[in-house]
Parts: C-alpha cells; structure tokens; sequence
C-alpha cells in the first residue's frame, strides 16, 4: 500500500542555495510551516553524499509523519534509505523499470512538458507512476536546462488531464511567492519550489506565506 502524498507545498531541496544552513535545517524548519513534502535534490552530490544527505532529511521530518521524503533521479539511494519515494524525469531511468525496483509501497513522480509526454504517462499500467511535474511552468535559473516555459493556461490543461487520470499534478518551475497564487489556481495538487525558500532569511515564513497564496489561488480558481 502507498502511503497517502500530500503535495500541497512540495520542497525541492537545493543544497547551494541553503548556505550557509544545511539543508536538513532548513527542512526542519519548513516543514513545522506548512511544507507538506520534500525532494532531495543535489545535482553535484555523489551517491554516497545524497545517500547521506537524505538521511539527515528523513530525520528532520521525524516529527512530521504525514511529510514525504522523496529522492530526486536516484533510486538507489531511494531504497538505500528507505525513502518514501523518488522523482524521475524524461531522461532518468524508465519508470516502469524504476517501479519495479522501488516496489509498491513508494511514491513515483515523473517530469511532463506536454500534452504527449502525458499522454504516455496515462497510458502506462495503473500504478506505475503516482505523481506527474508540469515543468517549467515558468522559467528558472535553478534548472536552465528545463525545456519551455508551459505557462499557467497549458500547465492548467495538463493538470485538468492529469487529475483526471488518476494522477497527482503538480506545478514546478518559476513558482516565486508573486506567482504561487497563479500557480495554485492552475487547478493542481500542489506547487513545488526550490529558490522561493531555500535562501530565504527566514524559510519558514517564505512557506507559510505560499501556503496562505496557495489557499487564494484555490479559491480563486472555484471562484471562475
Ligand atoms: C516534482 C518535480 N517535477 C519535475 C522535476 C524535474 O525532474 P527532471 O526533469 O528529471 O530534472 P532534474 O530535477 O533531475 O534536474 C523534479 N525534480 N520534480
Ligand atoms: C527541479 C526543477 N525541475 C524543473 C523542471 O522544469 O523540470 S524546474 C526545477 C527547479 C525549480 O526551481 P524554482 O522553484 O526555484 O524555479
Ligand atoms: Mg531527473
């Protein structure tokens, strides 16, 4: 059985740019303000430091049982440290082999940047992947390498297709605290952000500040 995800304000962990804390304490602090799940992100870790690194996560959310820890392209040091689950995208590991290794129980996100690249998310077994990234949503410094920026109307598209599916849909890309609100109201699960907290002064207040952004989006998005 999967544990319940709740992607409301889902972290992507930069550990650049939450120097010169560590990343766990950054976490720890969000997460007591309103971050509901956490990627463990380092694109120049080697495996044995991500290893090490998301275990210093998983005990920062201790006292926060209902908070996902997932890796971010790695999925051997997803099963090494027990994750709750791993992130993939479109030129990471096959998710159906990603699946198969990480087995039932965890959580599996894969990156989407169009209709087509859902389109083969949806058809894949049921079960297979729980969670699509509509990326980027808006332009980052943080992953320059993303493709296009999808803007909110498509990323609100996808997201209506994606839910429909069956899938979680979340926002990733450019989500600072002025666009959380357009983000939200995209109508998906969740927003994921990386710069809109890491380097924050004060991280928790960055995150309860999107989660009260997050509350106006959805309500002006019912609102329509
Ligand atoms: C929730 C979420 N969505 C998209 C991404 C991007 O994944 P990917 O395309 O594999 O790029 P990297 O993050 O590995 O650089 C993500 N990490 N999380
Ligand atoms: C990890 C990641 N993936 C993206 C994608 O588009 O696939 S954008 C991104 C980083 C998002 O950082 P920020 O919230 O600071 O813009
Ligand atoms: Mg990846």
């Amino acid at each position: 059985m999967r544990p319940p995800f709740d992607p409301t304000l889902y972290l992507v962990t930069d550990t650049g740019l939450c120097r010169p804390r560590s990343v766990a304490d950054v976490v720890r602090a969000v997460v007591a303000a309103g971050v509901t799940a956490v990627q463990v992100r380092d694109k120049h870790a080697s495996r044995r430091e991500l290893l090490a690194l998301t275990r210093t996560v998983q005990a920062a959310v201790v006292d926060h049982p209902g908070v996902a820890v997932v890796v971010n392209d790695a999925v051997d040091v997803a099963v090494l440290a027990d994750a709750d689950g791993v992130h993939v995208g479109q030129d990471d590991l096959p998710v159906e082999e990603v699946r198969a290794l990480i087995g039932a129980d965890r959580h599996l996100g894969l990156s989407v940047s169009s209709a087509a690249e859902l389109d083969a998310a949806l058809a894949l077994p049921p079960g297979t992947v729980d969670l699509v990234g509509l990326s980027p949503v808006w332009e980052t410094p943080v992953k320059p390498d993303a493709g296009p920026a999808l803007g909110p109307a498509r990323a609100a598209t996808l997201a209506t297709a994606a839910r429909a599916g069956g899938l979680i849909a979340v926002a990733i890309g450019g989500i600072t605290l002025d666009r959380a609100a357009e983000a939200a109201a995209t109508g998906v699960d969740g927003i994921c952000v990386v710069a809109a907290v890491c380097p924050e002064a004060d991280p928790a207040g960055a995150a309860r500040r999107l989660r009260e952004e997050i509350v106006r989006g959805r309500l002006a998005q019912v609102a329509r």
